[in-house]
């Protein structure tokens, strides 16, 4: 779909809050879930490589990684299209006539790159089935959901977040938060944070799953990079591998108008509001909850975390 037909969608208000509604306890844009026996059916491929996070794990910036590598390091390459029309999100949907993340996947010659945020206990089925390979990313809960609640405020496309403090909230329950006060339905799509990383985790020793963490990715790029490089058994040499990672690093990607988002229309995200690549470091949360929100969310997660293997570092 042209720029202009989604600005003019947008105009006729078609993305002003979009419905929700929740498949098998997961909540998603009312669009996504009556599409969703295409998504749980759509066909994979045994070379297909396979993007999965939590929102705002940092997907964008892997898919650049990714696509870096595909290309050997050519920059004018990865600068075809954006990010979206270069690996498909296969559950988005957004009204007709825009092309769905499945219309997009499907229309993609092979071999190709998708994306998804989808729960482990949603991934259609085919992927298992054809061993395809998987990249999962990880990052800290207290930064995601800063990350979260900045995107919730600028994307027109997911559900508002309300208040700092409802959000707060909305992003622990994994779900709907009701405010009594406002009677605001804040929400959080693709469900809770804690069921997903802990849901691929235990995936990840019985599949084709590279489990990596936003915060090592900042801390050493090219020991990360070079497990991405080892997992698409490519072949990489050093000084491809020091563009990569200059290409790929937040003040370059923050200036590329093909992974930055600002391609869409400000009627679909308002880079004012917040930009897309807002900070891009580990421990922002700081910045932003207070001593008894830090304390009360730490007390929750140790329950929703227990008896998980899995630890995040929340700054490096
Ligand atoms: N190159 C690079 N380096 C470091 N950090 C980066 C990079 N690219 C994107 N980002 C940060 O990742 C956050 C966006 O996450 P996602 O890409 O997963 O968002 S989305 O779920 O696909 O919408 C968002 O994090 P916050 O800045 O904390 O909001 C982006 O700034």
């Amino acid at each position: 779909m042209s720029l202009e037909k989604m600005k003019d969608l947008c105009l006729e208000g078609k993305y002003l809050q979009p419905e929700t509604k929740e498949v098998n306890g997961i909540l998603m844009t009312k669009i996504m879930s009556d599409n969703w026996d295409k998504i749980w059916n759509f066909q994979a491929k045994p070379d297909d490589l396979l993007i999965a996070t939590y929102a705002k794990a940092g997907t964008t910036w892997t898919q650049e990684i990714v696509d870096m590598i595909q290309n050997d390091g050519d920059v004018q390459k990865c600068q075809r299209a954006n990010t979206f029309d270069r690996q498909p999100f296969i559950e988005w949907t957004l009204p007709p006539p825009s092309p769905s993340g499945l219309d997009r996947a499907n229309k993609m010659p092979s071999p190709r790159t998708l994306k998804t945020h989808l729960p482990v206990q949603m991934l259609p089925p085919s992927f298992w089935k054809e061993n395809s390979k998987i990249i999962y990313v990880a990052r800290n809960a207290k930064d995601s959901l800063v990350s979260y609640y900045h995107f919730s405020r600028m994307n027109k496309m997911v559900p508002d977040p309300g208040t700092w403090e409802e959000y707060v909230e909305t992003f622990k329950a994994g779900k709907v938060g009701i405010d009594a006060k406002s009677l605001s339905f804040p929400s959080v799509l693709w469900g809770s944070w804690y069921d997903h990383v802990k849901g691929w985790w235990d995936a990840k020793d019985q599949h084709r799953i590279l489990y990596l963490f936003y915060e090592d990715m900042k801390e050493d790029p090219k020991r990360e990079i070079q497990k991405i490089v080892k997992f698409l058994e490519k072949d990489t040499p050093e000084e491809v591998l020091d563009k990569i990672i200059y290409h790929t690093s937040f003040d370059i990607m923050k200036q590329n108008p093909m992974a930055n988002y600002t391609t869409l229309p400000t009627s679909i995200m308002d880079h004012s509001i917040s930009p897309f690549m807002r900070k891009g470091m580990p421990g922002d949360w700081k910045n932003h909850f207070t001593v008894a929100q830090n304390e009360e969310f730490d007390k929750d997660y140790q329950k929703k975390m227990a008896g998980s293997t899995l630890t995040f570092r929340t700054e490096i």
